[in-house]
């Protein structure tokens, strides 16, 4: 149960989104394309250093994560009496970490709403503050798929978007999505048209 929903629900329901985002950005989607076509020659093997060097795949990916990540909190238990910003919390207590609320504060992302993948450009990353942006948690237990996920989706968004273009049809904009763990989102339905390049 613990790999299928940390190791496949997360990463599955990310690319969902993707494919949304896509359809509903094109200019985003041309400029993922152009890069694409950069960094690889036509139908040349991904490999995995280029693959992790691409600036724009990077930022597309880490904005996806920021709006709609499937992890949305996550929780420690305090094993010591300590104090957080001046206020004692004694040993055993339950402290909630609302990573998605963090990730829609407009005090840590101006305008959090949008979806705005340039954020995360080398250049605007450093405004980003240490702590607000937590898709994989932070810390000794953070997640140990990270670097396979984010990789598997680089992968899976170069291979489909060489192949296909992601359009918006009337019901692309509904999104209907539950969450049966509490914690992680995983799509019910969600709509988009597809076509070959
Ligand atoms: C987009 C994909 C993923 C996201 C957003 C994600 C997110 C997270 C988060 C936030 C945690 C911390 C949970 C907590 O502290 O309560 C976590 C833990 C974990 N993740 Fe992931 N994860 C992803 C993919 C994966 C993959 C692909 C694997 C395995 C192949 C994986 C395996 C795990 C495991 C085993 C833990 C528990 C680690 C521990 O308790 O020390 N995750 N993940």
């Amino acid at each position: 149960m613990n790999i299928i929903a940390a190791g496949y629900e997360t990463t599955a329901t990310q690319l969902c989104f993707m494919t949304r985002l896509l359809a509903l950005n094109p200019n985003h989607q041309n400029r993922l394309v152009d890069e694409i076509k950069t960094t690889f020659d036509d139908n040349a093997d991904i490999d995995y250093d280029r693959l992790m060097k691409m600036p724009f795949l990077d930022a597309f990916v880490k904005e996806i994560m920021r709006i709609n990540c499937s992890v949305n909190r996550i929780d420690r238990i305090t094993t010591n009496d300590t104090y957080l910003g001046g206020i004692f919390v004694p040993k055993g207590t339950v402290i909630i970490i609302p990573i998605w609320a963090l990730h829609v504060d407009p005090d840590h992302f101006p305008d959090p709403m949008e979806f705005k993948p340039d954020r995360f450009m080398p250049h605007n990353e450093n405004l980003i503050k240490d702590y607000t942006y937590l898709p994989f948690a932070t810390g000794p237990r953070n997640c140990i798929g990270m670097r396979f996920a984010l990789m598997e989706m680089k992968y899976t968004l170069v291979r489909l978007l060489r192949k296909y273009e992601f359009l918006a049809c009337d019901e692309t904009q509904d999104l209907d999505y539950f969450t049966p763990l509490v914690q992680i989102a995983c799509m019910k339905q969600m709509k988009v048209r597809v076509k070959h390049r």
